[in-house]
């Protein structure tokens, strides 16, 4: 069964139609790489999969849930507890230490405070950060950042991840590095998937790889 489903999604910004009658589905623990020239809609239609922005057209089930009828307070209950979000550049809390930036989701989600312990030493150590555990964002290289991120949108053992050009801006060995990790920690959790970029070594960790132009799917 699909974990998350588009059925016809359209969205337009002004008289302008930006995405076309996109069906999608992704399955369980699949991965999927969204690829296409800059403009084509990508980001659009990732922040409409994760409830930021909500369809002009068609219909989005997470769980067989419309993400678009949704409120907005079951959209924000939706996307801490059941999707994660990893972005380009980071968005780590500058004013927390890395520990406390993966601490934060489940804090919201008012998990028991043994359980986020637990559950934080055990991804920061999945990440290779746990020497870094005490350190602010500012201390971190750009890829030390991304593998906290990548930990913190995991954390709550989201059925989807969604990540928005993960490694553009990383070099090429930091890519890699967070590449793997989405990999290896997506596989190990169950978690689906959807990874825009340009890259096609990114393309690469994906089961499939989807191409966008123009607001529609090749
Ligand atoms: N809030 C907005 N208001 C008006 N137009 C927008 C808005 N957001 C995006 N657009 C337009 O929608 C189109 C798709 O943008 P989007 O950011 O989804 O493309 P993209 O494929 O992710 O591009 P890139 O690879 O450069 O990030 C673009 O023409 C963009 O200018």
């Amino acid at each position: 069964m699909a974990v998350l489903q588009a059925t016809g999604v359209g969205k337009r910004f002004g008289p302008r139609w930006v995405l076309r009658s996109l069906d999608f589905d992704l399955g369980a623990g699949e991965r999927v790489a969204l690829l296409g020239p800059s403009g084509c809609g990508k980001t659009t239609f990732l922040n409409l999969l994760g409830g930021l922005d909500r369809p002009d057209a068609g219909a989005i089930l997470l769980d067989g849930e419309s993400l678009h009828l949704a409120t907005p307070a079951r959209l924000a209950d939706l996307r801490r507890s059941r999707l994660g979000t990893v972005f380009q550049f980071f968005h780590l809390i500058p004013t927390l230490t890395a520990e406390e930036n993966l601490e934060l989701p489940l804090r919201m989600l008012k998990w028991p405070e043994a359980r986020i312990r637990a559950r934080c030493a055990e991804l920061i150590r999945a990440v290779g950060l746990a020497s870094r555990a005490q350190a602010w964002p500012a201390e971190l290289s750009g890829g030390e950042m991304q593998r906290v991120a990548v930990a913190r949108a995991l954390a709550a053992r989201p059925a989807v991840l969604l990540a928005d050009e993960p490694t553009g801006n990383l070099d090429r060995a930091s890519g890699e590095a967070v590449l793997s990790l989405l990999a290896e920690l997506t596989e190990r959790e169950g978690s689906a998937l959807v990874m825009v970029t340009h890259s096609e070594a990114a393309a690469g960790i994906c089961h499939r790889v989807l191409r966008m132009e123009d607001g529609r799917f090749l």
